[in-house]
């Protein structure tokens, strides 16, 4: 491997996703970290703002309009939805992209519209952008020069039902997404939302009917069955800091067993190193995850005849942000899709 190492910028660098990625880069021997930004915290050392991460040499975090851009060849913009359109499209063209926001993850400009109540602010762009699912868009990813991160709840359920669609195992219009989600999901930013007095001793739904990951998840599932496809999607805040837990309820077409549903998705992740499927009637917690990049699937029968329950999980800031962005890099620079990320997880 060349000495030469890839430039990399974290736009958004004091939040837990830039975080994130800082933990994971310090491991990447093919990157060095060049330039790193913040809002509120801007002109104070990282190593202060996240104490277990200062024996890292790192730059001190700047405003975004002070960043010498000829400084990397790739940035992470780790950004709240809505700031990163006008950034990115300012950008001079030998800076690659992984935007982990939902900014440019609905191709469809009017969709976005409806969901995140403006409109797109760089259509154009949005043309080149790639959807940043390594698993599902490993091609398109190679030559992209902007990926988009997908969001973390729509990362485990496509993984699952994208084979099962694409090969007519389930029904395209009968499928239920009851998602369990840690704390971080919902970022650093003070909200009433996280405070710890509504969080502990409980949890609760939001975003219940009408959550905006509801049509990425669409988008993704049409693009697998080939016709539109409408979900129900039910989100949950639990009281713990990572992982999210999908159970992902679905009708088998004529003919198909759960067993065959744990074979097919078996045998599509054979060979890929973040998605394992678990045994038959085995069924993954997010502690088996934490930390890590991986995705666990099981599988297991429902009583109901020609159903099926697909139990999903993931840690929201690895696999579900920083862990597949670093994935997206290594997978746009040509670097071995692995490097940075072969992190075992937290367990317990
Ligand atoms: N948390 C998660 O599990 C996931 C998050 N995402 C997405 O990734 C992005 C980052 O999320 P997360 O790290 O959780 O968010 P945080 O709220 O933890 O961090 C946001 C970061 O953006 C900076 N920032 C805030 N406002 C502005 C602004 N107007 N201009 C420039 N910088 C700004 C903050 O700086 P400062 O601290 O100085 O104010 C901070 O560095 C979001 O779009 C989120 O939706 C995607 C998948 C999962
Ligand atoms: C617990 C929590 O609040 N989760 C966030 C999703 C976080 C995420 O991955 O997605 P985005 O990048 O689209 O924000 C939410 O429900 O809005």
């Amino acid at each position: 491997m060349s000495d030469v190492k890839v430039k990399v910028g974290i736009l958004g660098a004091s939040g837990y996703t830039g975080a994130e990625l800082v933990r994971i880069l310090a491991h990447h021997e093919a990157s060095i970290i060049t330039l790193l930004t913040a809002d509120r915290r801007a002109g104070r050392p990282f190593g202060e703002v996240f104490p277990h991460l200062a024996h890292i040499n790192l730059p001190t975090m700047i405003k975004i309009e002070d960043a010498d851009w000829s400084t990397v060849d790739l940035i992470f913009c780790a950004l709240p939805h809505g700031t990163t359109q006008e950034v990115i499209a300012g950008l001079p063209d030998h800076v690659k992209v992984v935007d982990l926001s939902a900014d440019f993850r609905l191709f469809d400009p009017a969709t976005y519209q409806e969901w995140y109540g403006a409109e797109h602010a760089a259509q154009d762009l949005q043309k080149e952008v790639v959807y940043g699912l390594t698993e599902l868009h490993r091609e398109k990813i190679k030559k992209a020069r902007v990926v988009a991160n997908p969001g973390c709840y729509p990362t485990p359920v496509q993984l699952a039902l994208t084979p099962l669609l694409e090969s007519k195992l389930v029904h395209a219009d009968d499928i239920i997404i009851d998602a369990k989600s840690g704390v971080t999901g919902a970022g650093r930013s003070p909200k009433e939302m996280t405070l710890f007095a509504e969080v502990t001793e409980g949890i609760h739904a939001y975003g219940t009917g009408g959550h905006r990951h509801a049509p990425e998840i669409e988008q993704g599932l049409a693009w697998a069955s080939g016709s539109d496809v409408v979900v129900n999607f039910s989100p949950h805040l639990m009281p713990m800091s990572r992982g999210i837990l999908e159970s992902i309820y679905v009708k088998m077409t004529d003919g198909t067993t759960a067993e065959d549903i744990q074979a097919a998705l078996a045998k599509r992740y054979a060979d890929e190193p973040f998605v394992r499927i678990l045994p038959f009637g085995v069924t993954p917690q997010t502690r088996h995850v934490r930390g890590s990049n991986y995705v666990l699937m099981g599988v297991v029968k429902d009583r109901v005849p020609g159903r099926v329950i697909i139990v999903a999980v993931e840690d929201n800031l690895v696999k579900g942000a920083s862990g597949q962005a670093v994935q997206n890099m290594n997978v746009m620079l040509g670097l071995p899709e692995t490097m940075g990320l072969e992190i075992e997880p937290l367990f317990p």
